[in-house]
């Protein structure tokens, strides 16, 4: 992995050596290279590492894949996202290259420090996730919205491995409170998929397994009727819509 970065960095050496331009937008306000956030940073407590060099260990058969993360959308994924879906007299497109994902706007540490793995076969999706000290709802533990939102990303990525979607639904059964800067496991999982609904599963769970802080769940009943929470063994959903590309969202 080493000797890859160090010829990666050689590479792009060589090209800013060849175009003197393409420094200046390495290093202006124009980057060409983004800050991928899913990475290692001082802030990570030793078990949010270990958990990161377990799971990076099991990407080296090919069956898990780390998503890499960014505080700005690819230009041309919010282009195309914008092209099909985003009526055009509500396209704000210079504020629009200024926006970043929320998740990714704190100061290293003092928000959403985290890292999705995804299982393209059993279509699971996990999020590493250490909530910061700027999280913080009641004196001491992780805020209710900012735990929904891990669900919400979770789930979220875990939908768009199916296509571009959008939450319609989510239920959240929080059962233990978070502790600021410990280190918790979203566990999500794509259980069916109706027409354009994606059901997905999504539990939060201490490292060890052994405490579950929180679901997410659907709130009518499925065709199977509603699960039996008590059971311990009923798939908690959360829905997804895959967008109809003949429907502007606006
Ligand atoms: C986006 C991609 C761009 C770039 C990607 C690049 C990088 C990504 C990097 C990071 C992303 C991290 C974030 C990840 C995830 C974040 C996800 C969100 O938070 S989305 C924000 C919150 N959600 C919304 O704002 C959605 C608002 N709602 C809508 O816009 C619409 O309701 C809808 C969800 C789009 C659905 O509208 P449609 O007109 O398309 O569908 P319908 O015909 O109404 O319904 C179809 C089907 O679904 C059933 N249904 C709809 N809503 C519900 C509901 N709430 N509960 C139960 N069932 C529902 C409806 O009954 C229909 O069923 P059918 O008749 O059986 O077909």
């Amino acid at each position: 992995m080493l000797r890859s970065c160090a010829m990666r960095l050689r590479t792009l050496g060589a090209k800013l050596a060849r175009r003197p331009g393409a420094a200046r937008r390495l290093f202006s306000s124009e980057k060409v290279i983004r800050k991928d956030y899913a990475l290692p940073n001082p802030s990570w407590t030793k078990d949010l590492r270990l958990l990161f060099d377990q799971f990076m260990k099991k990407c080296e058969d090919g069956s898990w894949k780390r998503l890499p993360s960014y505080r700005q959308n690819p230009t041309q994924a919010l282009h195309e996202f914008q092209a099909r879906f985003v009526d055009s007299k509500l396209k704000k497109e210079e504020q629009m290259s200024k926006a970043q994902q929320f998740t990714r706007s704190f100061e290293e540490g003092l928000g959403f420090e985290y890292v999705m793995f995804y299982n393209k076969v059993e279509k699971r999706m996990v999020c590493l996730f250490q909530g910061g000290l700027h999280l913080q709802g009641v004196p001491g533990f992780v805020h209710g919205g900012a735990i929904a939102t891990v669900i919400d990303i979770t789930t979220g990525m875990c939908a768009f491995a199916e296509g571009v979607a959008m939450t319609a639904n989510l239920n959240i059964d929080y059962k233990k409170p978070i502790p600021l800067l410990s280190v918790v496991v979203a566990n999500s999982q794509l259980q069916k998929i109706e027409g354009r609904k994606l059901f997905i599963s999504c539990a939060i769970q201490s490292i060890d397994e052994k405490t579950l802080y929180t679901e997410a769940s659907v709130s009518q009943p499925t065709t199977e009727g509603r699960p039996d929470k008590n059971s311990g063994q009923c798939p908690m959903e959360a829905l997804f819509i895959k967008l109809d590309p003949d429907k502007p969202l606006t």
